[in-house]
């Protein structure tokens, strides 16, 4: 499995989660994230949007590592590729997606949530997983539990789900984050009224979090 965008994912710390309301957002979102020292995005399938933008991304942005979130089905795998992303990731664990990922070349982080999750996942040759709803689940202890078994197999996490500049240092403290991710830093909202400059400020003092806590 090409682990290569995930390794720069890992180097960057944190991943913005985007659900983008339009396809003619995607170049101006990438700029404000570039601005901010940012080159990483991860685009959900959330919206109708997310192909076309992806495409826009990975055509005119190529320094922005852009992957695919949100990855539901083989067709999305399909479509994520199609569409230029480099890694994906979903919110939960499905064989049949990460089998269709696999063949696809497509490096992918499915989202566990339970030992068995991460059971399941391991045994389909993950490394990589999605922790979500991270907050919800029970934050950085409940990680840490319930991924102690299986941490001599080298698995590495990326919290979402309430994930914030203001907890971030509670993950990004443990050996087992490779990054947080979130929706933190480019909500629709923000990006529906163009607010380019808070998208940058948030995702320029992320990275400052990410350096600040890693030393
Ligand atoms: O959409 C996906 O594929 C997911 O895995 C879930 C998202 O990463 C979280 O829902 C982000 O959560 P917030 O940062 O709290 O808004």
């Amino acid at each position: 499995m090409n682990v290569a965008p995930f390794d720069r994912a890992a180097r960057i710390g944190v991943v913005p989660v985007i659900a983008i309301p339009s396809a003619d957002y995607a170049e101006p979102l990438a700029d404000a994230l570039l601005e901010g020292g940012l080159p990483i995005a991860e685009i959900t399938f959330r919206t109708e949007a997310a192909a076309e933008a992806m495409a826009r991304v990975s055509e005119t942005r190529p320094d922005l590592l852009m992957g695919a979130g949100t990855v539901l089905s083989v067709d999305a795998v399909s479509s994520a590729v199609a569409a230029g992303a480099t890694f994906g990731l979903a919110p939960g664990f499905d064989p049949e997606v990460v089998a269709a990922a696999d063949a696809a070349g497509l490096p992918f982080a499915p989202g566990i949530m339970t030992p068995s999750d991460i059971s399941l996942a391991t045994a389909r040759g993950c490394r990589l997983m999605k922790f979500f709803p991270a907050m919800a689940a029970g934050g950085p202890d409940m990680l840490k539990n319930i991924s102690a078994p299986f941490l001599h197999l080298g698995l590495t996490f990326i919290p979402t789900g309430g994930v914030t500049q203001d907890n971030m240092h509670e993950w990004l403290s443990l050996p087992i984050i490779a990054a947080v991710g979130g929706t933190w830093i480019a909500k629709p909202a923000d990006i529906e009224a163009g607010d380019w400059a808070g998208i940058t400020a948030r995702a320029r003092h992320a990275v400052e979090r990410v350096d600040e806590i890693r030393g």
